[in-house]
């Protein structure tokens, strides 16, 4: 039987009397890429701020691999292992793509000593996985902040990846990328599969298409739908919550 990575029972989060997440409970089994689809206003950023630890639920449980981690602060959901990508980027913009790279992957705590006096084996091939992972090679040398949008996400990826975390949450990873760089983010997400269990809120639908296995699908704060891409995009239950919003395309 596949291991549960992180569970959700029952959980939710009112805001006065506006339940913003109203019960929800989800599986996400270990290795697994999971997408959170959703209209405007549906709860998918309230739902990671509830797992993140960064906003406090009113009621229902986070379960990480069996271990409550309900309410905990943000910093101790951290080091319980979820780590989780924000929109704005979190890299040293002095240091080179291998630099930051080697900075999320080493467990000694100060940066300067390490710059100083090198990274150790384990930790440099490490880092040639992730940097071959992310498509980043032929820029490891390049300072981060001379790297473009695109490329400056992957490298974020790749910052959460070498901190080794039990699960990754990402939202709106494509956002403001180029068709281009998003094929390249849902190759990027396809190798992680199997190995880094992942759920991630995204809006565009070819996208998800490309790396989604199950979705679940949020409306008004509840569980609408769940299912693989195809059950998701012929159910009519969830074609008529997106009638007048993001509308959901069959795929053409
Ligand atoms: N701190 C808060 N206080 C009151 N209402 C809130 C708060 N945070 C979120 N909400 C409300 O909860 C609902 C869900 O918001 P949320 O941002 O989670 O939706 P979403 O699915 O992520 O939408 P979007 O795709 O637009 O980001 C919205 O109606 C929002 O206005």
């Amino acid at each position: 039987m596949t291991a549960i990575a992180l569970e959700l029972k029952n959980l939710g989060v009112r805001f006065g009397g506006f339940r913003a997440v109203d019960g929800v409970s989800l599986q996400v089994t270990e290795g697994e890429l999971r997408v959170l689809l959703g209209a405007n206003g549906a709860g998918k950023t309230t739902l990671m701020d509830l797992i993140s630890g960064k906003t406090r639920s009113t009621q229902g449980q986070v379960l990480l691999r069996g271990k409550d981690i309900t309410n905990w602060p943000e910093y101790r959901v951290a080091r319980a292992g979820i780590g989780r990508k924000f929109q704005i980027p979190s890299v040293f913009r002095e240091l080179t793509v291998r630099q930051n790279l080697c900075v999320a992957a080493t467990r000694e705590p100060s940066i300067l000593r390490n710059l100083r006096w090198g990274f150790g084996r384990a930790e440099q091939s490490g880092v040639d996985e992730i940097l071959a992972l992310v498509g980043l090679q032929d820029l490891q040398h390049r300072q981060a902040a001379d790297l473009s949008h695109g490329q400056t996400q992957w490298l974020e990826l790749g910052l959460l990846t070498a901190q080794k975390p039990q699960v990754i949450l990402l939202d709106e990873p494509t956002a403001g990328m180029t068709q281009a760089e998003t094929r390249k983010t849902a190759q990027i997400l396809m190798a992680l599969r199997g190995r880094q269990t992942i759920l991630v809120v995204e809006h565009d639908m070819a996208f998800v298409r490309d790396i989604a296995e199950r979705i679940t699908v949020l409306h008004l704060g509840k569980v609408l739908a769940e299912g693989s891409v195809a059950e998701i995009e012929r159910d009519p239950k969830v074609r008529q919550a997106y009638l007048g919003s993001h509308g959901i395309a069959a795929p053409c």
